[in-house]
């Protein structure tokens, strides 16, 4: 487990682009464990996928780094270090799962998160059954097909396997956009509270203004492949000049003007 304020995850100066085509450029972030989440805001096509994936290591920056524990990603991780990386580090996207087995329960898909917790040297005491009253799912749905679950079950079941290694880094992209906005909000809740103390650091990509307030602190805009404004939702929103900034606040009236 990281030490609190340590930072595990960063990025430095970051550019990605896909062929000629530059989406990000100039961005630095620092995940820190135990630091309260951050949020990333912007409109659609801005990156923030782009960036997400950049900060697991899945595409290689064209400038800048991404560093885990100091070490680039992507890069030739020792065995050690890679197991290390799968436990420390885990993300749920809005497509929720990706099934390769279309039999596969959720209790085996659970368990083997937890396998990986155990190789990654990060046992805990957690079983499916709490994973799964944590997302606010009962014991039954551990015997299900995950194909048979809905959209906002399967997002669910998606955050327990994530939470399941006790991260120190969680990076979500637009993870519960499924789920009607009642159990949104207390999932969120709930999540927060973990996250402060299990020292958890989330970054949370959304176009759920109500979602990123209710578990930032801190956002950032993604705008023209950078971050044009950053600080409190409420002071980047009635504040924020950039005209990215103001379609943000026009196309969201009803949360600027609470907001106020
Ligand atoms: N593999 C790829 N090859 C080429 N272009 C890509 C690739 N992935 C993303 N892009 C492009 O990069 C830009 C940023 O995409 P990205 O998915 O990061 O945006 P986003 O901010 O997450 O968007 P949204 O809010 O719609 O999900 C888009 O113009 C997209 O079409």
């Amino acid at each position: 487990m990281a030490t609190a304020g340590e930072t595990v995850l960063a990025a430095y100066d970051l550019g990605v682009s896909y062929g000629y085509e530059p989406v990000l450029r100039g961005v630095d972030l620092e995940l820190r464990a135990g630091a309260a989440p951050v949020g990333v805001i912007g409109p659609s096509g801005a990156g923030k996928t782009t960036l997400i994936n950049a900060l697991r290591g899945v595409i290689t920056p064209s400038s800048g780094r991404v560093s885990f524990h100091g070490k680039p990603l992507p890069g030739k991780l020792a065995r050690k270090d890679k197991h290390r990386f799968a436990g420390s580090v885990r993300s749920v996207s809005q497509n929720g799962i990706l099934l390769r087995d279309p039999r596969l329960t959720v209790q085996s898909y659970l368990s083997g998160a937890l396998k990986e917790a155990r190789r990654a040297g990060r046992t805990h005491p957690t079983t499916v059954e709490s994973l799964l009253n944590f997302v606010a799912l009962n014991a039954s749905y551990s015997g299900r097909a995950i194909a048979t679950l809905s959209g906002g079950e399967k997002q669910r079941v998606a955050l327990a396997h994530a939470l399941a290694t006790r991260p120190d880094v969680l990076l979500l992209d637009e993870p519960l956009t499924a789920i009607d906005p009642g159990l949104r909000a207390e999932v969120l809740r709930r999540l927060g509270t973990l996250a402060q103390d299990l020292g958890i650091s989330v970054l949370v990509v959304s176009h759920d203004l109500e979602a990123v307030e209710r578990l930032c602190e801190t956002v950032h805009v993604l705008a023209d492949g950078t971050f044009v404004a950053s600080g409190p939702l409420r002071e980047v929103l009635i504040k924020g000049r950039h005209p990215v900034v103001v379609d943000l606040r026009q196309a969201a009236p009803l949360t600027a003007q609470r907001l106020r």
